[in-house]
């Protein structure tokens, strides 16, 4: 389980973060919502180190006793923590089997070169990524980017997910596709989803973490949170329309 205690940060002047706490639930989807601009991202960018040059992040995060503010990035994966950012950052003018490739921890190809069950797990989940392996990422369509660049997160066996946003721009087809595939993913390991989608969220969400004024403004059970209207609207600014037939 994560835990996040007084976390604060403070980018360019401004205190975006102040002060929030939370816990990511160790199995199924916790989603992070709120208005646009509450820090949502902010949040999940501080968890695996990458608040910008000169942002300054106080505060504790923790995975059982082991603490885990401000470590580098890279040591932050080795920790098992996989993170799939709001615009996907797939290698355009590179091949989809390249992406992967570039995304290899060890182990995921024996010294023979052949793929072993850490590419198994990715395929099986998205075969279209086996099936289109010489496509350039760039021509993909952005639901095919968006199974990339989870797909690639998943070579490693990981202990927590962390998604920004991953049906922002999609069609509503896709976005169904999207959402079955992380719910499957949610099955194997807890994710930490930032999802603005509150069909997606009554999907896949069972724990709720609402920001709003830099901190926690709600926390709970997700389901109860979109039964109560006019709380979803008071704290994400959906129309009820939107929140009751989502
Ligand atoms: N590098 C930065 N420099 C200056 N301001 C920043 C920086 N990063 C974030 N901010 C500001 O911090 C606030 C929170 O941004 P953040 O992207 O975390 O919000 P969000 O809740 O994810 O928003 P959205 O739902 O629109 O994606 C915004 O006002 C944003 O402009």
């Amino acid at each position: 389980m994560l835990t996040v205690t007084d976390l604060s940060v403070r980018i360019a002047g401004l205190h975006i973060l102040q002060g929030v706490s939370f816990t990511v639930a160790p199995t199924g989807v916790t989603v992070l919502l709120g208005r646009n601009g509450v820090g949502k991202t902010t949040t999940l960018r501080a968890i695996v180190g990458l608040t910008p040059r000169g942002g300054e992040v106080r505060g504790t995060i923790r995975t059982g006793a082991r603490g885990l503010l401000n470590q580098p990035t890279y040591r932050l994966v080795r920790e098992g923590f996989g993170y799939v950012p709001e615009d996907r950052c797939v290698f355009a003018g590179l091949t989809v089997a390249e992406n992967l490739r570039l995304a290899e921890p060890r182990g995921a190809r024996s010294a023979g070169g052949e793929l072993t069950a850490a590419y198994d797990r990715v395929y099986d989940l998205f075969p279209e990524l086996r099936r289109r392996g010489r496509q350039r990422a760039g021509s993909l369509s952005g639901g095919q980017q968006q199974m990339l660049a989870i797909g690639r997160v998943l070579l490693r066996d990981n202990r927590l997910l962390l998604v920004d946003e991953p049906t922002k721009g999609l069609a509503p087809k896709v976005v169904t596709e999207v959402a079955e595939v992380l719910e499957r993913v949610a099955e194997v390991v807890p994710v930490l989803l930032v999802e603005q989608n509150l069909a997606v969220v009554r999907r896949l969400a069972r724990d709720a973490v609402v920001l709003a004024a830099g901190r926690v403004a709600w926390a709970g059970d997700a389901r109860e949170l979109l039964r109560e209207t006019a709380l979803t609207r008071s704290l994400l600014g959906v129309g009820s329309s939107e929140v009751a037939t989502s």
